[in-house]
């Protein structure tokens, strides 16, 4: 179909598609315009990897608009947000008003009322809606990236229960989903009661194959040779071979140490093939990579830079990321060795693609585990540039005769796995219960079973019971907590969320992470710890009297309204403040944060630990014999992450010590930060005096540094080092810094003459962060890319962090 003929779509698209290249559209999208997605028709399109899904949703949201409406576009990663608004941005001349929200600033949203079209990952629409954004009521156009991620047990529920908030708010709105190629998208479609294009088209010929030996088995039956030298790995075999042919390789593999190894090994295949010129390019990408952060992955992944490899996984630094795909993009670095992240969506196509490591390991399952063909496809698909390459080839590597064919059944023959919702688990159902009676859009068991028909799950399921069942158990868990209250109304019965039900649905918790901070906080302000601390009684017959309780009637986190109210007595001002370790402690064992694993060795460290510090924390300490003991040690760990992070322990000693990359560190700075916010909401709600304790650690986590730092550290763009240079040169808080000489400031800052004069003008500004939490700021980190957000995009969009905010960034 020729873009001049694409109906409903403003008048000055076509040309614009023109200057870009795009002449006529690719088969898919012409059928989906015939489906109707200019017209309003709901779609799913369950097309390749690169295959112009972007353009598909693009259209359908320009003629939303262009007829009055409103459009939403949801992503699953915070980076893919970025991306999207770039993307959008280049309709702006056109009169089109973009936003982004992602971060952690605004609460309903208001600003993003005008807009046209809003970027947002899954989690922050679904803030928004528990928020009540009035400007929800006006969408015209909802779309769904990566829509087949529904599947994903830790995140796809949100999406699901998302859309069919969306849809039941909006009966007429259009929703528009990519997918992936999937084994079951008419599923998606008939969920969604949408035309489905369901298509393998691409752009570019994608060959499958298999190297083993010294040849590569293509899916076609060819084989070419592709010998592998003496000592040669066979992934530096085709990287080699590719670079003869000026190609680049993206090669997966499935963990961060394995990135690293391999980006390092494969820099020496690398860098041979560097012109002059490409080497002093690098050498400069090099210099950037080490400035943001003084960590051993910034050296090495420095080190890899300057010889024409990269790697990019999680725990790398958001700019660290930004950088290597860049690179990559530009041709300069030419082999990346990835986790599967990057195969989420990342646009970074490369001549080949190999994935090394098609088994990673499960703990749950109990070792190493297979990939899901949809993953392996998804890593595949990557190969091949547009408009670069005559075809793009995507390898797997076998070592013996009887993986080649192995490999072959299992993934180049195989057709994805079908998408099934992973709605009826417990932690998802217990969330979202909550939040559906507490935003009004059931009331009733029976309104939340018929809102529950709306969703993915209800149109899969042959075992409707099942989802029953797990709802009526959540309902009783949310109301023993205090959360929900029931009453009999006629034949059903009536549900309602109590304040500190609204509470918790607003703040994003998880119903059981508020349990969890409120018994902690009671304990405390009960005096427990101290109590026990005291008392002398040995850890085993704490833990015994912990168990007993436990086995009883009373879940642990089991709270009620007259414990509560019982807890607002005037004796908590004698009752010490708990230390921000305690606070860290607390927040680290709500399942709303990833733990870091307790390595070989740790637990006789941290048991001592535990008892050393026992006076600290809230709430009890679970016997050395009881399986939760573990998980406890684990949330210690990280809370003493936390606790040197915010005593401005250096972040080399940090992610040496916690064997974690920077992105971690920041990811789980910014998790505590969320959930000390929201255990400050609650103490405040339930009258419980600890909030000012709460805030302190906060602050000192959001900014990494000391008590006596906070107020520097909090001024936009000073952050930790800066805040200590400042501080060791006799300025001691904001006072000072709006009081200070010039001059003072500049030897302190190096004489870094912008970055003064940015921070002097900054000193005059409030800080919010030292402002209580408003309520309704909902907004939680998304931990979505396997426990790192870290992707640097927070408030993309709403406030551009000048180029002073960026450097600071650098203290991560
Ligand atoms: N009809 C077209 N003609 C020429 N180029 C196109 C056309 N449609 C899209 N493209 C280009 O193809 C490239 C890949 O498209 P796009 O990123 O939209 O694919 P995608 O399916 O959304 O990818 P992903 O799987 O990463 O989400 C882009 O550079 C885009 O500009």
């Amino acid at each position: 179909m020729d873009v001049a003929d694409i109906p409903a779509v403003p008048e000055w698209l076509p040309d614009h598609l023109r200057a870009d290249g795009i002449e006529s559209l690719y088969p898919p999208q012409g059928q989906a315009v015939e489906a109707g997605i200019t017209e309003g028709e709901n779609l799913v399109a369950s097309v390749p990897t690169a295959s112009g899904k972007t353009l598909v949703a693009t259209l359908a949201m320009l003629a939303s608009v262009e007829r009055g409406g409103k459009a939403l576009y949801i992503v699953p990663l915070r980076a893919l947000a970025s991306e999207k608004r770039e993307e959008f941005e280049q309709f702006e001349q056109y009169g089109l008003d973009v936003g982004v929200s992602t971060g952690n600033y605004e609460s309903e949203g208001g600003w993003l009322a005008t807009k046209d079209v809003v970027v947002a990952t899954s989690e922050k629409v679904d803030s928004l809606v528990r928020n009540d954004a009035p400007w929800l009521d006006d969408l015209t156009c909802v779309v769904s990236d990566e829509v087949h991620l529904v599947d994903d047990g830790q995140r796809g529920p949100t999406l699901e229960v998302t859309l069919a908030k969306l849809r039941q708010l909006n009966p007429d709105l259009q929703t528009v989903a990519l997918s992936a190629t999937i084994g079951n998208a008419e599923a998606l479609a008939d969920w969604l009661d949408a035309a489905l294009v369901d298509s393998d088209w691409r752009p570019i010929d994608l060959k499958k194959g298999v190297h083993y030996g010294q040849a590569l088995h293509l899916e076609d039956g060819s084989q070419s040779e592709l010998p592998v030298r003496n000592s040669e790995k066979p992934t530096a075999a085709i990287v080699r071979d590719t670079l003869e042919d000026e190609g680049s390789t993206l090669v997966f593999v499935n963990s961060r140490r394995n990135a690293e190894a391999a980006a390092g090994r494969l820099g020496s295949t690398v860098e041979p093939h560097l012109t002059a010129d490409e080497r002093d390019r690098l050498a400069d990408i090099a210099a950037e990579i080490r400035e943001v952060s003084d960590t051993e992955t910034s050296d090495d992944l420095a080190d890899a830079v300057e010889q024409g490899a990269a790697f990019h996984h999680a725990g790398c630094a958001s700019e660290h990321r930004a950088l290597v795909e860049e690179a990559f993009r530009d041709r300069l670095v030419k082999v990346v060795s990835a986790t599967p992240t990057l195969a989420a969506g990342v646009n970074t196509p490369s001549r080949r693609v190999v994935v090394r490591d098609w088994r990673r390991y499960d703990g749950t399952a109990g070792g190493m585990q297979p990939l899901s063909v949809l993953e392996v496809h998804q890593m595949m698909g990557r190969a091949g540039r547009p408009g670069l390459d005559p075809y793009g080839e995507a390898l797997l590597i076998a070592n013996s005769h009887d993986e080649l064919d192995e490999l072959f059944e299992r993934y180049v023959w195989a057709d994805p796995e079908p998408v099934e919702s992973k709605l009826a688990a417990e932690p998802a159902l217990r969330t979202h219960i909550l939040a559906t009676v507490a935003s009004g859009f059931a009331n009733s068991r029976e309104g939340l079973l018929e809102f529950l028909e709306g969703t993915l799950y209800a149109s899969q399921t042959t075992e409707r019971g099942r989802l029953e069942r797990v709802m009526d158990d959540m309902i009783e868990y949310l109301e023993r907590n205090e959360f929900m209250e029931r009453e009999p109304s006629g034949e059903g019965e009536d549900l309602t969320a109590t304040s500190l039900g609204h509470t918790v649905s607003r703040l994003y918790l998880d119903p059981m992470s508020a349990a969890e901070i409120i018994d902690g906080l009671r304990a405390w302000q009960r005096g427990d710890g101290r109590a026990r601390a005291d008392d002398g009684a040995s850890a085993a017959e704490r833990s015994a009297a912990t168990d007993a309780v436990a086995e009883g009637e009373e879940p642990p986190g089991f709270t009620t309204a007259s414990d509560l109210a019982d807890d607002g007595g005037g004796e908590a001002a004698e009752r010490p403040e708990p230390t921000a370790m305690g606070l860290y402690h607390l927040v680290a064992r709500t399942p709303d944060m990833y733990e870091l694993y307790l390595r070989s060795g740790d637990e006789e460290e941290y048991q001592m630990l535990a008892f050393e510090r026992e006076a600290e924390f809230l709430g009890s300490m679970p016997s050395e014999f009881d399986p939760a003991f573990e998980d406890w040690l684990s949330a210690l760990k990280t809370a003493r992450m936390l606790e040197d992070w915010a005593s401005e322990v250096d972040e080399e000693v940090v992610t040496d010590r916690y064997g974690v990359g920077p992105g971690d560190v920041r990811g789980k700075v910014e998790t505590a930060q969320w959930l000390l916010g929201a255990a400050e909401s609650l103490a405040g709600e339930l009258g419980l005096g600890l909030a000012p304790a709460i805030r302190e650690a906060r602050v000192r986590a959001e900014h990494g540094v000391r008590e006596e730092l906070t107020d520097l550290a909090g001024v936009r763009s000073v952050g930790r080092k800066r805040a200590r240079r400042l501080f060791d040169a006799g300025i001691e808080n904001r006072a000072d810094l709006r009081e200070a000489d010039k001059s003072v400031v500049l030897g302190a800052l190096r004489g870094r003459e912008r970055t003064a004069e940015t921070v002097l003008e900054n000193a005059g500004h409030r800080d919010p962060s030292m402002d209580g939490v408003d309520p309704d700021d909902s907004a939680r980190p998304d931990e979505n890319d396997g426990g790192a957000s870290d992707d640097g995009s927070g408030a993309a969009g709403t406030e551009p962090d000048d180029e002073e905010d960026q450097s600071s960034l650098g203290d991560f």
